[in-house]
């Protein structure tokens, strides 16, 4: 772990199966200290990515690095990359505790750390229950609980979220947060931007085995909710006509509120105060990760849906 800084890097991926490219030079960098997601639709190669970089697949061209390692190459693997791919992976009758037990003792973990890490992640008092029993938030913990057990400084969550119900999802949200404020490397998957917000601090969007965006969300944010501000009025229409008259591009969001590109707040306060059209309030406005994207990449559908050829290509699997 010491030559281990936490640094995941993608250089140059190919993967083919069969007919179907899954992964089609496929490069990015991912940092310790905060979350990055990782998105796509489905079938755009988020899972073989990161198969591979955990040596669960073979790269037909180029390498993944953990800390500047292939996989195989790490000396204590466990105690360098945490991973869930799969949270129901878990034999049903084996107790969660005896589940993280067994992976405890073919890693020479010792057992007070299996009880740290239920504690962790909020499963101490269903620790001894049969996982079969277990709701799939619950698996999703164990399934936590096994990839922090080496205390890694990486760890891979494929589609963590998915499934979850909305206190599952907060929950999960707070903690890869927590984990990434430790400065550790935490990378996570999902198919659905809106998933990431409030979690991510970075982005990796890729299609069809390819990066598409690779951008910190803070940036990604500021950008589409730049010049752009949302007003409450009780007098819609006087307020549109003197902000366009202004120059201002004004779009009307709900019976009283409007959002107004171009000028600031400052400027709209000015005008609308000038113009003696009355306002209740007025704020910056906040763009969601989804509408952000969208702006950046301005094609909608590459993302939403899977192309009709995509879906002929699934039949050959
Ligand atoms: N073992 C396999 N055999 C054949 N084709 C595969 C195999 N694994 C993945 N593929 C194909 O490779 C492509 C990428 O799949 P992958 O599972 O990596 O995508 P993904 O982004 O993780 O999608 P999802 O969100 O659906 O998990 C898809 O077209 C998929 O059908």
């Amino acid at each position: 772990m010491d030559s281990n800084d936490g640094t995941v890097q993608v250089r140059g991926l190919h993967k083919r199966f069969g007919p179907v490219t899954a992964l089609d030079g496929l490069s990015f960098t991912v940092t310790p200290g905060q979350v990055t997601g990782f998105v796509g639709p489905n079938g755009a190669g988020k899972s073989t990515t990161m198969r591979i970089m955990l040596g669960l697949d073979g790269a037909d061209d180029g390498e993944a690095l953990i800390g500047g390692r292939r996989y195989h190459a790490l000396r204590t693997p466990l105690h360098e990359v945490g991973a869930m791919l799969d949270a129901a992976a878990v034999h049903p009758s084996r107790r969660g505790r005896d589940h993280l037990l067994w992976l405890a003792h073919s890693h020479r973990i010792p057992v007070r750390r299996v009880d740290e890490v239920l504690e962790l992640v909020g499963l101490a008092s269903a620790a001894r229950r049969r996982a079969g029993g277990y709701s799939l938030g619950m698996r999703q913990r164990l399934g936590i609980a096994g990839a922090l057990l080496g205390d890694p400084p990486v760890l891979l969550f494929d589609e963590p979220v998915n499934g979850l119900d909305p206190e599952g999802i907060r929950w999960i949200r707070g903690f890869l947060r927590s984990l990434a404020r430790e400065g550790r490397t935490v990378l996570v998957s999902s198919h659905l931007m809106s998933e990431l917000e409030d979690s991510a601090d970075h982005l990796v969007v890729i299609g069809r085995g390819r990066v598409i965006a690779d951008t910190s969300v803070r940036e990604l944010l500021a950008a589409a909710s730049a010049d752009r501000v949302a007003l409450r009025t009780s007098a819609r229409t006087e307020a549109m006509t003197v902000l366009a008259t202004a120059g201002a591009t004004v779009a009307a969001t709900g019976r009283d509120t409007l959002t107004v590109s171009g000028p600031d707040a400052e400027k709209v306060v000015q005008l609308l105060s000038g113009a003696g059209v009355p306002f209740s309030e007025i704020s910056a406005h906040r763009a969601s990760l989804e509408e952000a994207y969208m702006e950046l990449t301005g094609d909608a559908l590459e993302f939403a849906a899977a192309p009709l050829d995509e879906a002929d290509e699934e039949g050959v699997r």
